[in-house]
């Protein structure tokens, strides 16, 4: 399965490749690219690198949820229908949560209705507790996601709860998606660092992932909620997490205020981590981080990560198109590098293409 993804993105790609380089220098362009993929994929797998990364694309619930204005719920579904048709494995679509906590997210069941589902392709929605998690499985999700984190005063804010307490809220949630056949995601924030608490142990996310894990949970994202992590502390932070949860359990989730998100991913691929959580256009924030910026942009780590030579099933010239898409309806910068230079009449296509 992973050959023929990969297989077709290098078709996908090396079309993009020709259509935006120009059809004469074009011609060579996604051959060279194929074989730069190849060598670089052959020296970073045997350093330890995965071949594949499944992107899990937070654009429409971590991406939406902190815009001040409601956004249509056609827009929403639009969003999310033309991000299912690029390749992407997982799209987190909305979340069941309180709409007095989070107004953005108020249209759940309306989103969850009228989304086009793709076949391969998994829409995740958090649950927070089983309230949520009912109107989660009225919506029909087939995988929901429960949300902690290592930092009590954040708990606080987002949960209006202790994480001990969250941690109750969530064992029903997980024993009950388990009856029904749901997967569960989890969660946990503030793994580098707190806005409220600052410095956070490693030892203390290690606890909560050891948790959601025994809780039933198939994979726990670490988020640096604020973005403030660098290479340096996010190894130290792996190297705890790892020697306590297998590592095809866990997953990256960083936020880019100090524009240290792409190097902390490479730090987890060298780790041997596959899954990164990512937002088009580098979209988000949360409601309870003031100051954050948003995700690390989707077309930025996939630009990466085809630069190494790893797969991701991935279109990315369709990426970039959704990104530039939903940033111009939201009327604000598309933050995302590697976007914005594909859309631009002139630039150099990608020569990558694995
Ligand atoms: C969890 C609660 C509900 C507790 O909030 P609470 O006030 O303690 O809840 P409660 O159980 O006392 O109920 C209060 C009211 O909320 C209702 N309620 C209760 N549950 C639900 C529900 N599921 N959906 C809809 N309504 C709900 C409930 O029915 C009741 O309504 P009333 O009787 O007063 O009319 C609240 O704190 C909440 O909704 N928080 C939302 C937090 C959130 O969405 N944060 C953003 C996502 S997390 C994130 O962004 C970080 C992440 C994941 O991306 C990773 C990273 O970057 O770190």
């Amino acid at each position: 399965m992973l050959a023929a993804a990969a297989a077709a993105t290098t078709t996908r790609n090396a079309r993009a490749a020709q259509r935006l380089a120009g059809l004469g220098a074009a011609a060579k362009r996604p051959r060279e690219g194929r074989r730069l993929a190849g060598a670089a994929a052959r020296a970073f797998s045997s350093a330890g690198f995965p071949e594949h990364v499944r992107i899990v694309e937070v654009g429409p619930r971590d991406g939406l949820q902190n815009e001040k204005t409601i956004i249509p719920t056609d827009v929403k579904v639009e969003f999310i229908d033309r991000l299912s048709r690029t390749g992407l494995q997982t799209v987190e679509a909305t979340s069941f949560v309180s709409p007095d906590y989070v107004p953005q997210m108020g249209d759940h069941r309306q989103v969850m209705e009228r989304i086009s589902r793709q076949e391969g392709v998994s829409y995740p929605v958090l649950t927070p507790n089983m309230k949520g998690f009912l109107g989660a499985l009225e919506s029909k999700a087939e995988e929901v996601a429960v949300f902690a984190a290592a930092s009590e005063a954040f708990s606080k804010k987002n949960l209006n709860c202790t994480i001990e307490k969250s941690l109750d809220r969530f064992k029903p949630v997980c024993e009950e998606a388990q009856r029904q056949g749901i997967r569960v995601r989890g969660y946990v924030s503030c793994v580098l660092g707190c806005p409220y608490e600052g410095y956070i142990a490693p030892a203390k996310v290690v606890e909560v992932c050891e948790r959601l894990i025994d809780l039933g949970c198939y994979e726990v994202s670490l988020g640096d909620t604020i973005g403030i992590g660098t290479a340096g502390s996010t190894q130290v932070l792996l190297t705890e997490v790892l020697k306590h949860v297998p590592r095809e359990k866990v997953a990256v989730h960083f936020h880019d205020t100090y524009g240290q998100a792409l190097a902390n991913i490479f730090v987890a691929l060298q780790n041997g981590i596959s899954v990164v959580d990512s937002s088009v256009g580098g979209l988000g924030g949360c409601p309870f981080a003031k100051g954050a910026t948003g995700n690390v942009a989707t077309e930025d780590v996939v630009y990466m990560l085809h630069g190494l030579g790893i797969s991701t099933g991935i279109d990315l010239e369709q990426l970039a198109e959704v990104g530039d898409y939903i940033s111009q309806y939201l009327g604000r910068a598309n933050h995302a590098r590697a976007g914005r230079a594909m859309l631009t009449k002139g630039q150099f296509a990608p020569l990558v293409a694995p």
